[in-house]
Protein backbone atom coordinates (compact mmCIF):
# COMPACT_ATOMS: atom_id res chain seq x y z
CA UNK A 1 0.00 0.00 0.00
CA UNK A 2 1.27 3.46 -0.73
CA UNK A 3 -0.41 6.25 0.78
CA UNK A 4 -1.61 9.04 -1.97
CA UNK A 5 0.40 12.34 -1.02
CA UNK A 6 -0.04 16.18 -2.28
CA UNK A 7 3.36 18.04 -2.69
CA UNK A 8 4.38 20.07 -0.18
CA UNK A 9 2.72 22.83 1.06
CA UNK A 10 -0.28 20.72 0.45
CA UNK A 11 1.10 17.78 2.51
CA UNK A 12 2.69 19.23 6.01
CA UNK A 13 3.37 15.89 8.29
CA UNK A 14 4.03 18.63 11.25
CA UNK A 15 0.32 18.90 11.09
CA UNK A 16 -0.39 15.60 13.05
CA UNK A 17 2.09 15.78 15.30
CA UNK A 18 1.25 19.17 16.35
CA UNK A 19 -0.78 18.63 19.72
CA UNK A 20 -0.53 15.55 21.93
CA UNK A 21 -4.51 15.15 20.45
CA UNK A 22 -3.68 14.73 16.95
CA UNK A 23 -0.66 12.52 17.97
CA UNK A 24 -2.63 9.96 19.96
CA UNK A 25 -5.71 10.05 16.67
CA UNK A 26 -3.38 8.74 14.51
CA UNK A 27 -0.87 6.43 16.75
CA UNK A 28 -0.66 3.00 15.11
CA UNK A 29 0.82 0.61 17.99
CA UNK A 30 0.21 0.78 21.60
CA UNK A 31 1.19 -1.09 25.04
CA UNK A 32 -0.71 -1.90 27.95
CA UNK A 33 0.17 -4.38 30.84
CA UNK A 34 -1.57 -6.57 29.36
CA UNK A 35 1.04 -7.20 26.78
CA UNK A 36 3.56 -8.37 29.03
CA UNK A 37 4.30 -11.60 30.43
CA UNK A 38 7.04 -11.44 33.40
CA UNK A 39 9.64 -13.95 34.12
CA UNK A 40 9.99 -15.09 37.63
CA UNK A 41 13.09 -16.66 38.91
CA UNK A 42 11.97 -18.93 41.90
CA UNK A 43 14.33 -20.13 44.87
CA UNK A 44 14.02 -22.40 47.87
CA UNK A 45 13.26 -21.43 51.33
CA UNK A 46 10.68 -19.31 53.02
CA UNK A 47 10.72 -15.55 52.88
CA UNK A 48 14.26 -15.21 51.11
CA UNK A 49 15.03 -13.29 47.98
CA UNK A 50 18.45 -12.47 46.89
CA UNK A 51 19.62 -10.01 44.17
CA UNK A 52 20.92 -11.10 40.60
CA UNK A 53 23.90 -9.04 40.02
CA UNK A 54 24.11 -8.79 36.62
CA UNK A 55 20.24 -7.95 36.44
CA UNK A 56 19.96 -4.90 39.44
CA UNK A 57 16.46 -4.82 40.26
CA UNK A 58 15.69 -8.62 39.21
CA UNK A 59 15.60 -10.91 42.38
CA UNK A 60 15.10 -15.07 43.05
CA UNK A 61 12.19 -15.53 45.25
CA UNK A 62 10.99 -18.37 47.09
CA UNK A 63 7.15 -19.53 46.65
CA UNK A 64 5.87 -17.59 49.15
CA UNK A 65 7.32 -14.22 47.53
CA UNK A 66 6.48 -15.70 44.03
CA UNK A 67 2.74 -15.83 45.22
CA UNK A 68 3.23 -12.40 46.30
CA UNK A 69 4.31 -11.14 43.15
CA UNK A 70 2.26 -12.87 41.04
CA UNK A 71 -0.52 -11.41 43.23
CA UNK A 72 1.32 -7.70 42.65
CA UNK A 73 1.27 -8.70 38.77
CA UNK A 74 -2.28 -9.17 39.26
CA UNK A 75 -3.30 -6.19 40.80
CA UNK A 76 -1.14 -4.15 37.82
CA UNK A 77 -2.92 -5.95 35.13
CA UNK A 78 -0.22 -8.02 33.79
CA UNK A 79 -2.16 -11.38 32.87
CA UNK A 80 1.00 -13.90 33.11
CA UNK A 81 4.22 -14.69 34.67
CA UNK A 82 6.63 -17.42 33.20
CA UNK A 83 8.69 -19.32 36.00
CA UNK A 84 11.91 -20.01 36.02
CA UNK A 85 13.62 -22.01 38.59
CA UNK A 86 17.18 -21.92 40.71
CA UNK A 87 17.96 -25.36 41.04
CA UNK A 88 20.60 -26.07 43.69
CA UNK A 89 23.90 -27.94 42.41
CA UNK A 90 23.46 -30.92 44.45
CA UNK A 91 20.09 -31.82 42.56
CA UNK A 92 21.35 -31.50 38.97
CA UNK A 93 22.39 -34.79 37.08
CA UNK A 94 23.32 -35.94 33.90
CA UNK A 95 19.98 -37.77 33.63
CA UNK A 96 18.36 -34.31 34.47
CA UNK A 97 15.41 -36.31 36.92
CA UNK A 98 15.06 -33.51 38.59
CA UNK A 99 13.01 -31.36 35.65
CA UNK A 100 10.20 -33.99 36.14
CA UNK A 101 9.55 -34.16 39.63
CA UNK A 102 6.36 -33.47 40.28
CA UNK A 103 7.78 -31.46 43.61
CA UNK A 104 10.48 -29.70 41.96
CA UNK A 105 10.38 -26.18 42.76
CA UNK A 106 8.61 -24.99 39.13
CA UNK A 107 5.94 -27.37 39.97
CA UNK A 108 5.36 -26.05 43.53
CA UNK A 109 5.19 -22.59 42.44
CA UNK A 110 2.92 -22.80 39.72
CA UNK A 111 0.68 -24.76 42.37
CA UNK A 112 0.82 -22.11 44.87
CA UNK A 113 0.34 -19.47 42.47
CA UNK A 114 -2.51 -21.39 40.86
CA UNK A 115 -4.25 -21.71 44.71
CA UNK A 116 -3.73 -18.03 45.64
CA UNK A 117 -4.25 -16.06 42.32
CA UNK A 118 -6.04 -18.73 40.14
CA UNK A 119 -7.09 -15.93 37.60
CA UNK A 120 -3.04 -15.58 36.75
CA UNK A 121 -1.76 -17.41 33.72
CA UNK A 122 1.09 -19.11 34.41
CA UNK A 123 4.03 -20.26 31.86
CA UNK A 124 6.47 -23.13 32.49
CA UNK A 125 9.93 -23.58 30.69
CA UNK A 126 10.47 -26.85 29.10
CA UNK A 127 14.13 -27.22 28.95
CA UNK A 128 16.76 -29.00 30.91
CA UNK A 129 19.39 -26.62 31.70
CA UNK A 130 18.29 -25.75 35.68
CA UNK A 131 18.71 -29.49 36.33
CA UNK A 132 21.53 -30.51 33.95
CA UNK A 133 25.31 -31.43 35.41
CA UNK A 134 26.14 -29.88 32.03
CA UNK A 135 24.33 -27.02 31.58
CA UNK A 136 22.69 -27.65 28.01
CA UNK A 137 19.09 -28.01 27.56
CA UNK A 138 19.23 -31.13 26.34
CA UNK A 139 20.81 -34.52 27.41
CA UNK A 140 24.29 -34.78 26.42
CA UNK A 141 26.02 -38.06 25.66
CA UNK A 142 29.97 -38.49 24.62
CA UNK A 143 29.74 -34.12 24.39
CA UNK A 144 26.44 -34.78 21.95
CA UNK A 145 23.68 -33.15 22.78
CA UNK A 146 21.25 -35.80 21.68
CA UNK A 147 18.19 -34.76 20.21
CA UNK A 148 15.37 -38.01 20.56
CA UNK A 149 16.34 -38.27 24.04
CA UNK A 150 16.28 -35.24 24.94
CA UNK A 151 12.53 -35.19 23.64
CA UNK A 152 11.43 -37.93 25.77
CA UNK A 153 12.94 -36.17 28.73
CA UNK A 154 11.05 -32.99 27.81
CA UNK A 155 7.83 -34.78 27.17
CA UNK A 156 8.09 -35.87 30.75
CA UNK A 157 8.88 -32.69 32.18
CA UNK A 158 5.91 -31.10 30.19
CA UNK A 159 3.64 -33.68 31.64
CA UNK A 160 4.75 -32.73 35.22
CA UNK A 161 4.22 -28.87 34.14
CA UNK A 162 0.72 -30.05 33.35
CA UNK A 163 -0.40 -31.65 35.86
CA UNK A 164 0.83 -28.98 38.50
CA UNK A 165 -1.78 -26.74 36.47
CA UNK A 166 0.61 -24.61 33.62
CA UNK A 167 -1.44 -22.77 31.43
CA UNK A 168 1.15 -22.33 29.06
CA UNK A 169 4.35 -24.44 28.50
CA UNK A 170 7.21 -22.55 27.00
CA UNK A 171 9.73 -25.40 25.06
CA UNK A 172 13.08 -23.27 25.10
CA UNK A 173 15.57 -25.78 24.25
CA UNK A 174 15.60 -25.43 20.33
CA UNK A 175 15.58 -29.78 20.18
CA UNK A 176 13.89 -30.91 16.82
CA UNK A 177 10.61 -32.68 16.82
CA UNK A 178 9.73 -31.34 20.08
CA UNK A 179 6.43 -29.60 20.13
CA UNK A 180 4.02 -32.52 17.86
CA UNK A 181 5.54 -34.66 21.32
CA UNK A 182 4.58 -32.65 23.75
CA UNK A 183 1.37 -31.78 21.92
CA UNK A 184 0.84 -35.05 21.46
CA UNK A 185 1.72 -36.62 25.26
CA UNK A 186 -0.63 -33.71 26.53
CA UNK A 187 -3.83 -34.44 24.09
CA UNK A 188 -3.00 -38.49 25.01
CA UNK A 189 -2.63 -37.69 28.96
CA UNK A 190 -5.84 -35.57 29.34
CA UNK A 191 -3.94 -32.04 29.09
CA UNK A 192 -5.62 -31.04 25.95
CA UNK A 193 -6.48 -27.90 26.81
CA UNK A 194 -2.78 -26.78 28.17
CA UNK A 195 -1.32 -24.11 25.29
CA UNK A 196 1.93 -24.14 23.98
CA UNK A 197 4.35 -21.22 23.29
CA UNK A 198 7.20 -22.67 21.53
CA UNK A 199 10.50 -21.04 21.49
CA UNK A 200 10.65 -21.22 17.74
CA UNK A 201 13.38 -18.99 16.95
CA UNK A 202 15.72 -18.81 19.55
CA UNK A 203 18.98 -17.99 18.66
CA UNK A 204 22.45 -18.71 20.04
CA UNK A 205 22.88 -15.22 21.83
CA UNK A 206 25.47 -13.47 23.75
CA UNK A 207 22.63 -11.87 25.70
CA UNK A 208 21.51 -14.76 27.89
CA UNK A 209 24.51 -14.65 30.08
CA UNK A 210 22.73 -12.51 33.07
CA UNK A 211 20.08 -15.37 33.07
CA UNK A 212 22.67 -17.75 32.91
CA UNK A 213 23.39 -15.81 36.32
CA UNK A 214 20.17 -16.17 37.59
CA UNK A 215 19.59 -19.54 37.52
CA UNK A 216 23.15 -20.57 38.54
CA UNK A 217 23.55 -22.42 34.73
CA UNK A 218 26.51 -20.15 33.99
CA UNK A 219 29.24 -22.29 36.27
CA UNK A 220 27.15 -25.56 34.89
CA UNK A 221 27.48 -24.90 31.06
CA UNK A 222 30.48 -26.50 29.62
CA UNK A 223 30.49 -25.29 25.59
CA UNK A 224 27.96 -23.36 23.83
CA UNK A 225 24.74 -24.22 22.39
CA UNK A 226 25.14 -23.80 18.65
CA UNK A 227 24.40 -27.08 17.83
CA UNK A 228 20.63 -26.39 18.73
CA UNK A 229 19.80 -22.95 19.01
CA UNK A 230 19.82 -20.61 15.86
CA UNK A 231 22.84 -18.94 14.23
CA UNK A 232 21.71 -15.28 14.89
CA UNK A 233 22.96 -14.33 10.92
CA UNK A 234 19.86 -16.34 9.41
CA UNK A 235 16.27 -15.69 8.60
CA UNK A 236 15.43 -17.36 6.52
CA UNK A 237 15.34 -20.36 9.02
CA UNK A 238 12.93 -18.57 11.45
CA UNK A 239 10.16 -19.03 9.27
CA UNK A 240 10.95 -22.47 8.31
CA UNK A 241 10.50 -23.21 12.09
CA UNK A 242 7.74 -21.25 12.41
CA UNK A 243 5.97 -23.31 9.47
CA UNK A 244 7.39 -26.80 11.38
CA UNK A 245 6.00 -25.62 14.94
CA UNK A 246 3.05 -24.78 13.91
CA UNK A 247 2.37 -27.72 11.86
CA UNK A 248 3.45 -29.68 15.07
CA UNK A 249 0.64 -28.01 17.28
CA UNK A 250 2.12 -24.60 19.02
CA UNK A 251 -0.35 -22.08 19.85
CA UNK A 252 1.77 -19.22 19.80
CA UNK A 253 5.06 -18.59 18.78
CA UNK A 254 8.63 -16.63 20.37
CA UNK A 255 11.08 -14.75 19.28
CA UNK A 256 14.10 -14.22 21.67
CA UNK A 257 16.10 -12.30 22.01
CA UNK A 258 13.81 -8.85 20.97
CA UNK A 259 15.07 -6.07 20.28
CA UNK A 260 18.60 -7.14 18.22
CA UNK A 261 15.52 -9.41 15.94
CA UNK A 262 12.49 -7.07 15.58
CA UNK A 263 13.49 -7.94 11.98
CA UNK A 264 12.36 -11.79 12.83
CA UNK A 265 9.73 -10.21 14.52
CA UNK A 266 7.89 -8.97 11.36
CA UNK A 267 8.79 -10.84 8.89
CA UNK A 268 7.22 -13.56 11.43
CA UNK A 269 4.21 -11.36 11.75
CA UNK A 270 3.62 -10.93 8.43
CA UNK A 271 4.40 -13.82 7.10
CA UNK A 272 1.84 -16.50 9.09
CA UNK A 273 -0.60 -13.76 11.54
CA UNK A 274 -0.10 -16.23 14.89
CA UNK A 275 0.17 -15.18 18.22
CA UNK A 276 3.64 -13.54 18.15
CA UNK A 277 6.20 -12.69 21.12
CA UNK A 278 9.09 -11.84 22.06
CA UNK A 279 11.36 -12.26 24.67
CA UNK A 280 13.23 -9.06 25.73
CA UNK A 281 16.24 -11.07 27.24
CA UNK A 282 18.35 -10.80 30.34
CA UNK A 283 21.14 -9.17 28.48
CA UNK A 284 19.06 -6.28 27.06
CA UNK A 285 17.57 -5.95 30.02
CA UNK A 286 21.01 -5.47 31.71
CA UNK A 287 22.03 -3.44 29.07
CA UNK A 288 19.08 -0.55 29.44
CA UNK A 289 19.04 -1.00 33.15
CA UNK A 290 23.06 -0.05 33.37
CA UNK A 291 22.26 2.92 31.18
CA UNK A 292 19.29 3.88 33.37
CA UNK A 293 21.27 3.54 36.89
CA UNK A 294 24.05 5.07 35.18
CA UNK A 295 21.67 8.32 33.96
CA UNK A 296 22.92 7.80 30.50
CA UNK A 297 18.97 7.07 29.44
CA UNK A 298 16.11 8.26 30.74
CA UNK A 299 14.89 5.28 32.31
CA UNK A 300 11.10 5.77 32.11
CA UNK A 301 10.94 6.70 28.51
CA UNK A 302 13.22 4.59 27.10
CA UNK A 303 11.90 1.71 28.60
CA UNK A 304 8.45 2.35 27.14
CA UNK A 305 9.88 3.01 23.83
CA UNK A 306 12.35 -0.37 23.76
CA UNK A 307 8.39 -2.17 24.49
CA UNK A 308 6.51 -0.42 22.19
CA UNK A 309 8.81 -0.72 19.57
CA UNK A 310 7.89 -4.85 19.74
CA UNK A 311 4.22 -4.23 19.32
CA UNK A 312 5.38 -2.00 16.33
CA UNK A 313 6.84 -4.75 15.17
CA UNK A 314 3.78 -6.77 15.05
CA UNK A 315 4.24 -8.60 18.41
CA UNK A 316 1.30 -9.44 20.67
CA UNK A 317 3.23 -9.41 23.25
CA UNK A 318 6.65 -9.40 25.03
CA UNK A 319 8.42 -10.86 27.98
CA UNK A 320 10.05 -8.56 30.27
CA UNK A 321 11.89 -7.99 33.00
CA UNK A 322 10.96 -4.36 33.35
CA UNK A 323 6.67 -6.16 33.60
CA UNK A 324 5.82 -4.34 37.07
CA UNK A 325 7.72 -1.15 36.85
CA UNK A 326 6.72 -0.47 32.72
CA UNK A 327 3.04 -1.36 33.89
CA UNK A 328 3.15 0.90 36.84
CA UNK A 329 4.45 4.16 34.30
CA UNK A 330 1.69 2.88 31.71
CA UNK A 331 -0.86 3.01 34.60
CA UNK A 332 0.34 6.63 36.03
N1 LIG B 1 16.39 -22.87 28.39
C1 LIG B 1 17.14 -21.86 28.84
C2 LIG B 1 16.62 -20.48 28.76
N2 LIG B 1 15.33 -20.10 28.89
C3 LIG B 1 15.30 -18.71 28.83
C4 LIG B 1 16.62 -18.26 28.63
C5 LIG B 1 17.13 -16.87 28.50
C6 LIG B 1 16.30 -15.78 29.07
C7 LIG B 1 17.02 -14.51 29.27
O1 LIG B 1 18.21 -14.34 28.91
O2 LIG B 1 16.39 -13.61 29.83
C8 LIG B 1 17.44 -19.38 28.57
C9 LIG B 1 18.92 -19.27 28.43
C10 LIG B 1 19.65 -20.10 27.50
O3 LIG B 1 19.14 -20.57 26.49
O4 LIG B 1 20.81 -20.32 27.79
Amino acid sequence: MRPIQAPFPATRFRRLRRTPGLRAMVRQASLSPADFIWPLFVRDGKGERDAVPSMPGVERRSIDLIVEAAREAHGLGIPAVCLFPYTDAALKTEGCEEAWSDGNLSNTATRAIKDAVPDMTVMTDVALDPYNANGHDGIVRDGIIVNDESVEALVKMALAQARAGADILGPSDMMDGRIGAIRDALETGGHGDVAIMSYTAKYASAFYGPFRDAVGASGALKGDKKTYQMDPANSDEALRLVERDLREGADMVMVKPGMPYLDICRRVKDSFGVPTFAYQVSGEYAMLRGAFDHGWLDGETAMLEALLAFRRAGCDGILTYFAPEAARLLDA
